[in-house]
């Protein structure tokens, strides 16, 4: 049987790693940035690698909201949405992710789409 997801990024400590430098990248990308003057970084890094972790086939369980009560009423464009995007691949690159894998996310990203952007 195929490592699962979880396993090739590096279970749980890549991932915290992988999920820091997403909200890092985030607070530094000029499209989106604006979007968490009012978070709590350390809940928010923590939030983010629990939901990376629970969907990857971790064993952490994620007890953040879901994805459309986290973006409700927040009418994120597809230019922000791409954005967030590009930085999640910047961050699996900067961890030496592979192709693979960053295609399987990408798809999960994707398919996240409807309950993020426009909502
Ligand atoms: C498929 C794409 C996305 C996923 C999987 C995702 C994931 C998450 C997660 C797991 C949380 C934490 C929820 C919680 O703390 O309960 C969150 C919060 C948040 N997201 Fe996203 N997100 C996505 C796209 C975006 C985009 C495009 C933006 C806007 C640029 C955005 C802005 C925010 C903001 C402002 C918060 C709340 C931060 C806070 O409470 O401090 N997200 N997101």
């Amino acid at each position: 049987m195929s490592a699962s997801l979880f396993e090739r990024l590096g279970g749980e400590e890549g991932i915290r790693k992988i999920s820091n430098d997403v909200v890092d990248l985030h607070l530094d990308n000029a499209s989106i940035a604006a979007r968490f003057a009012g978070s709590n970084l350390e809940r928010l890094k923590a939030n983010v690698a629990a939901f990376f972790i629970s969907g990857s086939g971790g064993p952490q369980i994620y007890e953040g909201k879901d994805m459309l009560a986290a973006h409700k009423h927040m009418n994120i464009s597809d230019q922000e949405y791409m954005a967030a995007v590009d930085d999640v691949m910047t961050a699996l690159e900067r961890n030496g992710i592979g192709a693979t894998e960053k295609g399987e996310i990408l798809y999960i990203f994707y398919s996240l789409r409807p309950q993020v952007v426009g909502v």
